[in-house]
Order: structure tokens, then C-alpha cells, then sequence
């Protein structure tokens, strides 16, 4: 007969099953500014129920349902493994894709699709590696939570920093390591990340008298704004500078961007070009890493990129701390105080994968919120052999990439959650088992 039973698939044809969902979550439109969260969280459910996995949606704030997964570990007082995805993704402008951006579309091998790096890949490659792990009769000693938040992308507040602040995570997960994204790897080795840097986005606004447009004076709003404009680009490249020199990695330097200049008196054909305008502004996104001093860029902010003098002042939209409550930088330790690095490392190498050595993320991630609660937070993405696409256009991963991640997963999974050796240097038991 041609009939075959579903537990005899051939590889191939449980790939394409694979390859068929990562599909289907893509096409699940949760673009910002009007993400389809009731559809995502329906997508989640539904295959967390094909897995016999315990799920609740938390509605921490309405409209942005945030599902919580459990598979419970047979050492319940064991800290946990919080595996976390945003469902979220940025907008896409989609007449300038090679492939539409929610279509899902494979084309010689690659899954086209918004998110599809950014992190859907990552959020099912969970779920498929548990798949895998519990067809093969694996069972968690530690519990292993999944979290799909909302609203990464616009700064996760009402996601990943609800969640980290809820009574369930303080009082009942009990987490003792969170991993969240990474980036891809153009080269074989997958990058991992153990920090990042923390967005400020900064505003400087210029104000000075109006003029005719063919007088020479000084302190015009926008002499004043250039000024400023000239003096941010220096140091824009003294800091791009050591990265092009090899001197310091992309995340151990502060980054500026401009990402918006407004100034001119509109007029009906366009703007009035005989009047120097009163007032103009700039946009900054700026970047700061955890081992940068905060104190002293501010002081530069207000002392030269925004002085007083020039009839400046300046305004912060979004000001992440670069430091804990204690004043010690947000990093997640890299030395043997956390095992969890080391065991991914092994994990990776299991799977027949390469780990990079750790990073600090050049953006922003969720995972900030866990770590500046004090767990260990690890980013990594496993993609390699494959361009940086997030954000941009023609965004693909890879069916190669994608199910070999699977693989890593599995690896990594199964040793996170068989980890119990946590003991202390003198072979005292830190926890009790
Ligand atoms: C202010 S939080 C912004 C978060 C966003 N994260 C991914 O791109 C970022 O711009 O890094
Ligand atoms: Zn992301
Ligand atoms: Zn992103």
C-alpha cells in the first residue's frame, strides 16, 4: 500500500511538515504598527497543544496576549529554563522585496519572509527541537518555560517587561537562565551574546531669532544646530574609527546615528527659502554599551552636542540604564560563575556547531529586562553561513539553516535541562536537589 504511517515518515517528508509551520508563522502578519497577536498566540496554542505542553495566555496588558509554555521537569525545585521569542516584527516596505514579506515564499532553497531571522525561526525551532526531543522519549529533570512576548521591536514594555515584573516570574517560574536572540553569522561559527547595549534616543533642539534669508548673523537656529550636528559626527567617527581599526568590537563602542532633521517654515509649494528658521531639531539614535561610562556622556551631551551657549536643549525619548541598581554594568557573567555558557558551548559542539566568543548585542533584545533582575541571560540565534538581514529588506533563512538550528536546539535543550551539577568551588551543594 502507499499509505504510510505518520511514525514512518521519511526524513524528508517531516522536514517539509517542519518547513511547512516555520511557513505558516511567517505568514501571520505581526508587523508593527498593527501586529496580529490574537493570531500568533492562536498559531502558539495550537501547536503547543499538538505537544502535550501546559500553556496560559497572560493579557498583562489588552490586545497583546503573551503565551507561556511549560513543560514540567521532573526536579521541580530545580531553578527552570526560560526559553524566550517575540512575536512582533518590524513593518516591512514591501514593493521593494524580491519576495512578498508575509508570503513565506522559498526560493532556491531560502524562506523568504519578514521575521524570518528576526525571530520566528528562533521562537519555533524551540517548539520543533521539543518536538524532537520528546518523540525520542527525552524528559526535563529542570522545568523548561517558553515565553512568546509582544512588542520587542517598540521597546517591550508591555511583553518581556511585564512579564519579568509579573508575580508568576518572581513567585512561581523560578528561572535560572533565559535565552533570547542573537544575530546571524555571515561566517561558520554562530555568534552568542552575553550583553547589550542600551538605546538612547536623543532629541537636541536649536532655537535662535528668525532672519532674512540673505543676512549673515549668528546663533540662527540652524547655524547653531550644525554646529552640533558637526561635533556629533566627530565623535561618531572616532568611535567608528576603532571598530574599522579592529581595535574594539561593533558592541564595546557608542554608535550615533541621525536619524531625523526637521527645520524650515513650510510653504504651499514646499518651504519658504528666504526666511532662516527659528527653530530645527535632529534625532539621534545613539547606543551605549554596558562597560561605557554614562556620567560622562551626558555630561558631553549637555556641554557640547546641546550647550546652553548655542540657545540649545535636549530631550531623551527612550534612556536605558547602563547599570544596575548596584552600579555595576547589565552583563551576563562569561567566567565559570555561569555554567550555562560553557554548556551551550558544549551543546553547540555536540551538534556538530561552532560558538563564537561572547558578544555584547549591538541593539536592544528583551533580554535586558531578565538580566537587570539578575538571572543570566544568553542571546544566540543559531544561524551561520547566512547574512545579517533583520530589518531589511528580503529578509530569508535558509531550510538548511533553519532545521540544522532545530538540531542545535535539541542539543542544547536537552543539556540545559538535564543540568544539575550546580556546585560551589569548595564541592558544596548550592541548591538542594
Ligand atoms: C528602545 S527598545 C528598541 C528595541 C529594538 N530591538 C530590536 O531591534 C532596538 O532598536 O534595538
Ligand atoms: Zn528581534
Ligand atoms: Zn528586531
Amino acid at each position: 500500500s502507499l499509505v504510510v504511517a505518520a511514525s514512518e515518515q521519511s526524513p524528508s517528508s517531516s522536514s517539509q511538515l517542519i518547513i511547512s509551520r516555520f511557513q505558516q508563522y511567517l505568514k501571520i502578519n505581526t508587523a508593527h504598527p498593527n501586529p496580529n497577536y490574537h493570531e500568533a498566540a492562536e498559531f502558539i496554542l495550537s501547536q503547543a497543544k499538538s505537544l502535550s505542553l501546559e500553556s496560559q495566555t497572560l493579557d498583562f496588558v489588552k490586545g497583546k496576549p503573551l503565551v507561556l509554555l511549560k513543560w514540567p521537569g521532573k526536579n521541580p525545585h530545580l531553578p527552570s529554563i526560560l526559553l524566550n521569542s517575540h512575536t512582533d516584527v518590524v513593518p516591512a516596505e514591501h514593493h521593494k522585496w524580491s519576495h512578498p514579506p508575509f508570503d513565506a515564499l522559498i526560493d532556491d532553497g531560502r524562506i523568504y519572509a519578514r521575521g524570518s531571522q528576526d525571530m520566528k525561526c528562533v521562537g519555533l525551532q524551540y517548539l520543533e527541537a521539543i518536538r524532537k526531543l520528546k518523540s525520542s522519549g527525552f524528559e526535563p529533570t529542570r522545568t523548561v518555560y517558553l515565553s512568546f512576548v509582544p512588542d520587542e521591536e517598540i521597546g517591550g514594555h508591555d511583553g518581556a517587561e511585564k512579564l519579568a515584573e509579573s508575580e508568576i516570574f518572581n513567585r512561581e517560574m523560578n528561572v535560572g537562565i533565559v535565552l533570547d536572540e542573537g544575530l546571524a553569522s555571515p561566517k561558520e561559527n554562530y555568534r552568542v551574546f552575553y550583553g547589550e547595549r542600551c538605546p538612547w534616543w536623543l532629541v537636541i533642539k536649536a532655537s535662535g531669532a528668525p532672519g532674512h534669508g540673505s543676512k549673515l548673523y549668528d546663533n540662527a537656529a540652524l547655524e547653531n544646530l550644525l554646529k552640533s550636528i558637526e561635533i556629533v559626527r566627530r565623535f561618531r567617527a572616532s568611535q567608528f574609527d576603532m571598530v574599522k581599526a579592529g581595535l574594539k568590537p561593533e558592541g564595546e563602542v557608542v554608535s550615533v546615528n541621525m536619524v531625523f532633521l526637521k527645520a524650515g517654515t513650510p510653504s504651499p509649494t514646499g518651504f519658504v527659502m528666504n526666511l532662516q528658521p527659528s527653530e530645527a531639531e535632529a534625532g539621534f539614535d545613539i547606543r551605549v554599551p554596558p562597560t561605557a561610562d554614562p556620567a560622562s556622556l551626558e555630561r558631553r551631551i549637555a556641554e557640547e552636542w546641546a550647550p546652553v551657549s548655542r540657545n540649545m536643549t535636549f530631550e531623551f525619548k527612550q534612556k536605558a540604564s547602563v547599570h544596575d541598581k548596584f552600579g555595576k554594568p547589565i552583563l551576563t557573567a562569561t567566567d565559570s560563575s555561569n555554567p550555562w555558557l560553557a554548556l551551550l558551548e558544549g551543546a553547540v559542539k555536540k551538534a556538530n556547531g561552532k560558538l563564537g566568543k561572547p558578544e555584547i548585542f549591538p541593539a536592544a533584545t528583551d533580554a535586558r529586562y531578565f538580566r537587570e533582575r539578575g538571572l543570566p541571560a544568553i542571546g544566540f540565534s543559531p544561524m551561520a553561513n547566512t547574512p545579517i538581514l533583520l530589518h531589511d529588506h528580503n529578509e530569508y533563512l535558509s531550510k538548511d539553516e533553519y532545521l540544522k538550528g532545530i538540531d542545535m536546539y535539541e542539543s542544547i535543550i536537552s543539556a540545559y535541562a538535564s543540568y544539575v551539577e550546580e556546585e560551589t568551588k569548595d564541592g558544596v551543594a548550592r541548591e538542594e536537589l
